[in-house]
């Protein structure tokens, strides 16, 4: 029993169309707490024929919407977002208790989804348009901007609310509906953020949660006609399905990907600012962010006192249940996770690398893993290649800054990367080399609500957060008018 202080954000049903249902029929997914394995709820296990009545309902609910003055959209949004504050201590419960992660963590977490509702809530009454000087007399050249019509957004277990918001915010400031659907891993923390919109004043069919089979809703709600456009935050693997499947109907995309960050560390560094920086940003979330760093080069000359430095803070790290106090790192989401991890640290040491700290499963249970560090990773280690996505920093040698450039733009993935140094030459240099869409210089933590969230390469399209990502809810419309 998950301890709520408002009891009514606990939803074991999905909003649709205002109304909050279960499947019709009747089956349900377990959600479980990846933490102890118990099951905590079920939630209903929606059909492709309920997604269709939610599209439906998204659909009549856009005039009224969209026709409502931005002024009045950014008081409901503002009213969402009060609320979204006010419950921070519920949503955080939920979160740790169906995703794991330590409960100071999971407050972080909603009042960071809070703060891109606030953010958009103002943006709704900036989304200017232009005049552009005509090539005739005669002509007036206008742009308008409008909102794209009806939308989805496909989310992830890892950030169970901040996901959402990230996308919903700027999609409703726009006067788009919206239709969510939440990891299975993790509905609860988006049925309550129905509750609380519901609660704000958004009106019926505006904002929809669904939850169940992911392909099978996944399938209708790309097929659809009507669904103008899908934001998606996930593996890049599923990305490229929704993408093909988005095809035949040429739907607007947003996809946020894997990733697999750099976190490079040079002599010049702030050694100590550094340590700070790759703990925060490797054990966040205990590795599980497409942020995270996820191969850390450091200079030779100080490779061996970083390395004793990492390990130091790592030790103190505490690994337990999220809701204890003190603690640093929760478990993985799944058994999954967890043998992911495994294959990484077994390939690299096979290939040489040397184990610092950690390196094995925690005696609290099957999710639960020890932050670990290694030493002499290489380019050749699967953990250089794919994103672990749990709590293993690997350590890699490099001697010049063409070899480290080289080296951490040597991926698919274009997500994040870190570099820590004191010359101001350096530092222009590897910012526009690094072929990243996001770059953290002396810092690890690089995600707020008015910077441009998003990738390159494989790691994804378009941008969230920030003035850009209202714009990924609107289309351009060019007004030409002859006046003579
Ligand atoms: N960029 C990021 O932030 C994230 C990256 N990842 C990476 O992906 C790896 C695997 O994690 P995983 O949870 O499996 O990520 P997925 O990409 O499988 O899941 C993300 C979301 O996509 C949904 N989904 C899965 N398959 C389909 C489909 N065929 N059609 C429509 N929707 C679908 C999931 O639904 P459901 O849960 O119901 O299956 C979930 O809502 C991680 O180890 C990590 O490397 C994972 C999560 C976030
Ligand atoms: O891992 C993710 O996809 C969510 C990004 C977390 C962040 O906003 O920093």
């Amino acid at each position: 029993m998950i301890k709520l202080k408002n009891s009514a954000l606990m939803r074991d049903r999905c909003l649709i169309n205002g109304e909050w249902i279960s499947a019709s029929d009747g089956r349900e997914i377990e959600v479980d707490n990846p933490a102890s394995g118990k099951i905590i709820a079920r939630v209903p296990s929606l059909t492709g024929s309920e997604a269709e009545t939610a599209i439906a309902a998204a659909k009549a609910a856009l005039p009224g919407w969209s026709r409502l003055a931005a002024k009045d959209r950014t008081a409901i949004l503002r009213r969402w977002f009060t609320l979204i504050v006010e419950n921070a201590d519920d949503l955080a419960a939920l979160m740790t208790a169906e995703q794991g992660k330590p409960l100071a963590e999971a407050k972080g977490e909603a009042l960071y989804a809070a703060s891109f509702v606030e953010w958009f809530a103002e943006e709704a009454k900036r989304v200017y348009g232009e005049t552009v000087p005509a090539p005739g007399t005669d002509k007036r050249i206008i742009v308008m901007k409008q909102p794209i019509g009806v939308c989805a957004a496909i989310t992830p277990w890892n950030f169970p609310a901040a996901m959402i918001t990230r996308k919903a915010a700027p999609a409703l400031a726009a006067g788009c509906t919206m239709i969510v659907k939440p990891a299975e891993q993790t509905p609860l923390t988006a049925l309550a953020l129905g509750v609380l919109a519901e609660q704000a004043g958004i009106p019926a069919g505006v904002l929809q949660v669904i939850t169940g089979d992911a392909k099978e809703i996944g399938g209708v709600l790309t097929a659809s006609d009507t669904v103008r456009k899908l934001s998606f935050t996930g593996s890049t693997e599923v990305g490229r399905i929704l993408m093909a499947q988005s095809a035949p109907t040429i739907k607007k995309l947003s996809l946020e990907l894997g990733g697999n960050a750099p976190f490079i560390v040079f002599d010049d560094a702030d050694l100590d600012a550094a340590v700070e920086g790759a703990l925060a940003s490797k054990y966040r979330n205990a590795g599980q962010t497409c942020v995270c760093s996820n191969r850390i080069y450091v200079q030779s000359g100080v490779y061996d006192a970083f390395a004793e430095k990492l390990v130091a803070r790592v030790a103190a790290l505490e690994v337990g249940e999220g809701h204890q106090p003190g603690v640093t790192i929760g478990p993985l989401i799944d058994a999954s996770a967890v043998e992911k991890v495994e294959d990484h640290i077994a390939d690299a040491l096979a290939k040489g690398a040397k184990l610092l700290i950690g390196g094995q499963r925690h005696a609290l249970g099957a999710t639960f893993y020890q932050p670990t560090v290694l030493a002499q990773a290489t380019q050749q280690m699967k953990i250089a290649r794919e994103e672990t996505f749990g709590p293993v920093a690997p350590l890699f040698r490099f001697e010049t800054e063409e070899e480290v450039i080289a080296m951490a733009n040597d991926t698919e993935f274009g997500l994040a990367a870190y570099f820590y140094t004191e010359n101001v030459r350096r530092t222009w240099r590897v910012a526009e080399a690094l072929e990243y869409g996001m770059v953290g210089h002396n810092s690890g933590l690089i995600s707020n609500e008015v910077a441009p969230f998003g990738g390159v390469k494989q790691s994804g399209l378009g941008r969230e957060g920030s003035h850009h990502g209202i714009d990924e809810y609107l289309e351009i419309k060019y007004l030409c008018s002859v006046i003579a």
